[in-house]
């Protein structure tokens, strides 16, 4: 049979397959090949009775998240306060990266706006036009929970798997509870565990919201290193990789090349300028960054 794993927990790992849920374990040949099947995988498995059955195969990922350990995710959805905790664009575009990184696509939720003037929330909203240039959906509601705006997520959570993520206090587990109201208890445990991930069980899930899948555990954080060359890091930022072939220099970083697209375009005002400054900070840090050096085979 084939299905998707929906839960792992100790060892077991629950299948979902033509609507019913499927426990199984996963093949000894799996742990002597060091291959850990991850919730939201695809498998072909063997199963008498929904109580006790075997994963055979894994099938390919599209990806796979360590924080938490996902594979197969379509969207992260980046829980941002406007304020409490203070905006940064900075932590933010991080954010965007790291989902990029791991080729997932972000969708950008503002929370906390009741906590802002009217004139601070047209700010934002510039903001948010500039990132639904670079191609980001973003959400973004005068006050918070507006119908209109869950809306707009519930339409992007349908069919996917997603991830939340976010800084603490962002309104990550208040956003969850308001769109999956009907999940009242579920809901209980998506808190519980969007809270305090790390400290509860290792269990992972993906709860079944709004038509799709979201992981119960939120999404890595900004604050993992990154592993890149910095010549790599324009690819990340997809209006810059747009403009690039545009650049005079092929291999061209956007810093002191002479006929540079994208610092012409910052200079235009259609890429935000805030975007290229966190791109200057990180290319600084990964070229400070020690090198990691592998060891010979
Ligand atoms: N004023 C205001 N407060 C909010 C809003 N959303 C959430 N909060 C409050 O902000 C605090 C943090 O919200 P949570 O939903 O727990 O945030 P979280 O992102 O899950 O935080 P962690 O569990 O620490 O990662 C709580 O006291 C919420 O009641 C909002 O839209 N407006
Ligand atoms: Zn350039």
């Amino acid at each position: 049979m084939e299905g998707q794993i929906r839960q792992s927990l100790s060892g077991f790992y629950d299948v979902f397959s033509d609507g019913t849920l499927y426990r199984t374990r996963a093949r000894g040949n799996f742990r002597k090949k060091r291959i850990t099947p991850l919730v939201g995988d695809r498998v072909e498995f063997e199963s008498e009775t929904p109580k006790e059955g075997y994963i055979l195969k894994i099938l390919p990922r599209h990806n796979a998240l360590t924080r938490p350990p996902v594979a197969n995710v379509d969207q992260g959805i980046v829980v941002t306060a406007v304020k409490a905790p203070d905006f940064s664009t900075n932590l933010l575009d991080r954010q965007l990266i790291a989902l990029e990184i791991s080729q997932i696509a972000p969708v950008i939720y503002f929370t906390k706006t009741d906590l802002i003037t009217p004139a601070e929330i047209a700010k934002f909203e510039t903001l948010a036009a500039g990132y639904r240039e670079i191609g980001y959906p973003v959400i973004l509601t005068a006050q918070p929970f507006e119908q209109t705006g869950l809306a707009q997520l519930r339409e992007l959570l349908k069919d996917r798997v997603s991830v939340i993520m976010g800084q603490t206090g962002a309104g990550k587990s208040t956003l969850l509870n308001h769109i999956a109201p009907d999940l009242k208890l579920a809901t209980g445990e998506i808190s519980t565990a969007l809270n305090r991930g790390r400290h509860t069980t290792r269990k992972v899930s993906l709860m079944p919201v709004a038509g799709g899948l979201v992981a119960d555990t939120p999404g890595f954080s900004s604050y993992d290193t990154l592993t890149l060359d910095y010549r790599e890091l324009g690819q990340y930022f997809p209006e810059f990789a747009a403009l690039a072939p545009q650049c005079r220099f092929r291999g061209c970083v956007h810093i002191n090349e002479p006929n540079c697209a994208v610092k012409a375009a910052v200079d235009a005002g259609t890429v935000l300028q805030s975007r290229y400054a966190t791109y200057l900070q990180l290319v600084t840090l990964l070229k400070n960054q020690k090198p990691v050096y592998h060891k010979k085979k």
